[in-house]
């Protein structure tokens, strides 16, 4: 049979749709037309108003941690960049605290690149202990991290956390105990390596944001949603995968940022820059945990009214992070040009944010 390209492509969409909303053509037949109904194209966030509404005032009578405590779970014997940037991009935003909980190889490292940090050595690689101490260690890690837990507004899980299958278990019952006490978590990183081959981690807890770049949000797909990235209907796919995993919210990395929960899809396209240097998801990553506390804490306070436009605390908290780190990298490139790297972007993130939200107002 000759299909015409216009109609192969409708069949193309069709049973893209079928196997994203996860059901036979029987079942999906009324999703589908509903969804073919709806043309899916992200509305561009108002992300300086959205800074500007849930940016904290710097009151005199504000105690310390009160303007956010996070945590940082990350950093191995490969990694120490990435959780550091991540850990101070969320002091540099106006965090009051931030901790790393990293292996003890990690921490010495991490620990002198600033005294600002509370770095913990608590993870522990297989390679490291025999296998006969597995459990007591882990039980351990566990405690160790458990009895900070309730302090932290966010944890960051994934920046530098590398993939050491131990490692990584750890880090799984961290985040069970989490969900149980309703910690907010961003997961980035090898943390999606993680909870994408372990999604009940996260699935229906609304309190999670991912942040997948190009190759981490490809193989979300692939595990969720059993089909290709599908970059003509980016808004479309990527809301019904945020729906697939019961309303967590999705921050997909690119070009242009696109945000979903599962019911809104928005984009921030503001212009950052054009180095790619490595770290700039996690100055993100960081970013998104301090905003989405932050946002938190308004929507908390403003339940009456529909004053932003999502009421949504993790998009409005991705929306905001999304949109500092462009600003801010826009700004470290007119200042280094070829040379511009994650340090000077961190450098500027809060002459970025100043111009949004100034500090004496
Ligand atoms: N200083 C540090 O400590 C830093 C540590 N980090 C930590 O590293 C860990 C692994 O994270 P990751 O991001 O390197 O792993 P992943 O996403 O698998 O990418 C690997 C490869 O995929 C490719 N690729 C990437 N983008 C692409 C694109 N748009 N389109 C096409 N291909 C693309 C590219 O491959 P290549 O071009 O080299 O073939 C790239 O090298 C994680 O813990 C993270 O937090 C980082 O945060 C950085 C700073
Ligand atoms: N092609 C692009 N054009 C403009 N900005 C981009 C582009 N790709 C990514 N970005 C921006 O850079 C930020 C980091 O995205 P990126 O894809 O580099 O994350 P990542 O690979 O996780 O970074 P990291 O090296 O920290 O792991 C995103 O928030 C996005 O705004
Ligand atoms: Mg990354």
């Amino acid at each position: 049979m000759l299909v015409s390209s216009s109609s192969s492509a409708v069949l193309r969409r069709q049973l893209f749709l079928i196997r994203c909303l996860g059901g036979g053509v029987g079942q999906s037949h009324k999703k589908i037309r509903r969804v073919n109904c709806s043309s899916m194209v992200a509305m561009e966030a108002d992300a300086e108003h959205v800074i500007r509404k849930i940016t904290p005032l710097l009151d005199p009578i504000r105690h310390k941690g009160q303007a956010g405590k996070v945590a940082i779970i990350g950093g191995c014997r490969e990694y120490t960049g990435a959780p550091y940037f991540a850990a101070i991009s969320a002091l540099k935003i106006g965090a009051d605290l931030s901790h790393v909980f990293c292996t003890k190889d990690a921490a010495a490292v991490i620990k002198s690149y600033s005294p600002e940090l509370i770095v913990h050595p608590v993870l522990e690689e297989s390679y490291n202990i025999r296998d006969d101490e597995k459990e007591s260690v882990s039980a351990k890690v566990l405690a160790e991290v458990v009895k900070w837990m309730e302090r932290f507004d966010c944890l960051v899980v994934g920046p530098g956390l590398g993939r050491d299958p131990f490692l990584l278990d750890c880090v799984s019952s961290i985040l069970r105990h989490a969900r149980q006490s309703n910690v907010p978590m961003v997961i980035d990183g090898d943390g999606l390596f993680l909870v994408t081959n372990n999604l009940d981690l996260v699935s229906g807890y609304s309190l999670a944001v991912l942040t997948p770049n190009v190759n981490e949000y490809k193989r979300l797909i692939e595990k969720v949603l059993n089909c290709e990235v599908d970059n003509e209907d980016a808004s479309l796919q990527l809301l019904s995968l945020a729906r697939s995993i019961g309303g967590v919210t999705i921050l997909r990395k690119g070009k242009s940022d696109l945000i979903s929960d599962g019911e809104i899809v928005k984009s921030v396209s503001i212009f950052g820059s054009p180095r790619r240097c490595g770290g700039q998801g996690d100055i993100l990553s960081g970013s998104v945990a301090v905003f989405s506390s932050w946002a938190r804490l308004h929507v908390s306070s403003m339940k009456e009214s529909a004053d932003c436009n999502s009421q949504n605390p993790m998009v409005l908290g991705s929306v905001a992070g999304s949109a500092l780190l462009r600003k801010a990298a826009s700004l470290a490139f007119v200042n280094n040009k070829r040379a511009t790297l994650t340090t000077d972007i961190i450098e500027c993130l809060g002459a970025s944010l100043e111009s949004i939200s100034p500090a004496e107002s």
